[in-house]
């Protein structure tokens, strides 16, 4: 199968170095600036077993050509816009694409522009920064993937989808029920992104406070109130779980957002939180601490726009 990658950041090259280990035949879409670097510097993972350095093979837009079989996006939220501009040319009669990015908004970005059954369910579960342009640091060993199908007429692209992967050395699941697995994910990262921001600190440092639990355990209540509004409910032992992580005292567990805002980069609060809370009051679930957790999120971004 013939897979572009869009991006190597944190995720796409984490995943994309070890298709590109593994043999597969596997490119990368970098922006210009980016593709220069790599092409100097190589792709190296900071693993906590060690260090891996690839030589991916690399392209920009321009060079794209509609011919390939699995495009997968793991690019930020605020950058779904320029990747649709970009990867058009690469999208052929049939390439199925694979969406890693947290959250849900993007698949109906996605179907709208390239048609609902190309886009297939997918969550990519690692700890991972990109550490500088040449080196993205993993916490915890390789992360994993799950796929699976949104649409019934998706379900042979999605089981082949998941056997290249993991042929490809990337830990693999496929999944039978992938919008609930996605919703699981999108409350656990919607209400640990929205927790961490708003209380400015990892899981351990705001259960330091007062009410920093049960702030965190009332924004995952307005998540979980609204994915069950939204005929996706949790299961009891993922409510259980999600609770817990995120109200372990001795845990430093924090959300990607909570580490982008830390380094004053652009954050994904509109795409997580705003979308969260967008969906739980249309379907009359009161969410007024994601509306704060939210408001917090755009006075950021607001902040930074030049
Ligand atoms: N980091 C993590 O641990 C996890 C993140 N996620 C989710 O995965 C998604 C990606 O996150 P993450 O990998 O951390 O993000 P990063 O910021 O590390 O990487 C995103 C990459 O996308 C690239 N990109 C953006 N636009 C384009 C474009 N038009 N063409 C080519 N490349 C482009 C950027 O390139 P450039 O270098 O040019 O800016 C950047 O390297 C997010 O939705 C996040 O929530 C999910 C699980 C875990
Ligand atoms: C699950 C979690 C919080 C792990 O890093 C994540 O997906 C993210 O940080 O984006």
């Amino acid at each position: 199968m013939k897979i572009l990658m869009v991006g190597a950041g944190a995720v796409g090259g984490q995943f994309g170095a070890y298709l590109h280990e593994s043999g597969a035949d596997v490119h990368f879409l970098l922006r210009p600036a980016r593709k220069e670097i790599i092409d100097k510097e190589d792709l190296t993972l900071d693993l906590p077993t060690g260090k891996v350095r690839i030589q991916p093979r690399t392209l920009t837009a321009a060079e794209l050509t509609p011919n390939y079989e699995l495009i997968v996006i793991s690019c930020k939220a605020y950058s779904l816009d320029s990747v649709i501009n970009d990867i058009t040319h690469a999208i052929g009669e049939k390439t199925v694409i694979l969406p890693l990015l947290n959250g849900l908004r993007h698949l109906e970005i996605l179907g709208q522009k390239f048609g609902h059954n190309r886009v297939l369910g997918g969550i990519a579960k690692t700890v991972a920064t990109l550490a500088t342009p040449s080196c993205i640091q993993i916490k915890h060993g390789p992360g994993n993937i799950t796929v699976g199908a949104r649409t019934l007429e998706q379900q042979a692209n999605a089981e082949a989808v998941a056997a290249t992967l993991h042929a490809g050395g990337v830990h693999t699941y496929f999944s039978e029920h992938i919008m609930d697995d996605m919703w699981d994910k999108y409350c656990l990262m919607a209400s640990l992104g929205a927790a961490n921001c708003l209380l400015g600190g990892a899981v351990g440092e705001y259960m330091r406070s007062q009410a920093g639990g049960e702030i965190a355990l009332q924004l995952f209540k307005e998540c979980a109130d609204t994915a069950a509004a939204s005929g996706h409910p949790l299961h009891p032992e993922s409510i259980e779980r999600i609770q817990q992580a995120l109200t372990n005292r001795h845990s430093g567990f924090s959300a990607s957002m909570y580490r982008d805002m830390q380094a004053g980069l652009p954050v994904e609060g509109d795409h997580l939180v705003g979308d969260m809370m967008r969906r739980g009051e249309s379907l009359g679930v009161a969410c007024p601490t994601l509306k704060i957790a939210h408001a917090v999120l755009e006075t950021y971004m607001g902040r930074r726009a030049p």
